[in-house]
């Protein structure tokens, strides 16, 4: 599994990331939301550069021009809630991309909320086989929601790509799909990759409940 870790280059990447970690510039769902659909726009735009490319002639006006062009069919998936707002980054650059949702939210299983359950409750893709499948989604913590978010689209082929895109990873989540998911065929792309998980599986020092920050909480 390789893992791309933004935060080991300097980029404007990081400005995003502290702002929508910062509690103050969190109060602005529209500002949170719109940091974290850049930062899928320029994880995107750095996948771009690792799909395959081949020549192909445009007609202009003019004459003809020749460029090389990705030739790669992808699957821009991501997993109900929080993934939308980075989902919407991403296909704001592969904008002729099919897409795939799936819904897979966290459970406390314990009164003592230290154990988390994920349920998953809705799936919609095209066929999987032979695509570059992308799975946004903005927080990889224990790696359970990635984990059966793919087990689910797997139900519809099989990709001959994986790559995760998330805003924070943790230790703990990237062993989790390292264990999970095909070896050879996976990349995990991540703007930071955080110190740890809390007591209540919270990635530290994080940002919060992404979704709950995206879209308010819910029941
Ligand atoms: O790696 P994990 O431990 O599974 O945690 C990560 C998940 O947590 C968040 O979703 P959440 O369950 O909070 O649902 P939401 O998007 O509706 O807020 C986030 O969007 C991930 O899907
Ligand atoms: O810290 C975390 C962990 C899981 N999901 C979130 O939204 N935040
Ligand atoms: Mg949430």
């Amino acid at each position: 599994m390789k893992i791309i870790n933004f935060s080991e280059t300097d980029s404007v990447i990081n400005r995003y990331l502290a702002e929508i970690r910062d509690a103050d510039y969190q109060k602005n769902r529209l500002l949170f939301r719109n940091n974290i659909t850049r930062i899928g726009e320029m994880m995107a735009y750095e996948m771009s550069k690792t799909l395959t490319y081949e020549e192909r002639e445009v007609t202009t006006p003019l004459g003809t021009a020749r460029i090389r062009l990705p030739q790669d069919s992808i699957v821009l998936s991501t997993i109900f809630r929080a993934g939308l707002p980075l989902h919407a980054g991403f296909l704001n650059v592969f904008d002729h991309a099919d897409n795939g949702f799936v819904s897979a939210y966290r459970k406390y299983t314990d009164e003592a909320h230290t154990e988390v359950g994920i349920e998953v409750e809705y799936l919609a893709t095209p066929n999987l086989d032979g695509k570059t499948l992308i799975i946004a989604d903005p927080m990889l913590a224990t790696g359970g929601s990635i984990e059966m978010g793919y087990r689910a689209f797997l139900t519809k082929g099989m990709p001959h790509r994986v790559d995760i895109a998330c805003v924070l990873a943790t230790p703990e989540g990237l062993e989790h799909v390292k264990k999970t998911m095909p070896d050879d065929i996976t990349t995990v792309w991540c703007a930071a990759i955080d110190e740890r998980l809390n007591e209540h599986k919270y990635i530290i020092p994080g940002l919060g409940d992404a979704g709950d920050l995206c879209f308010g909480e819910k029941l």
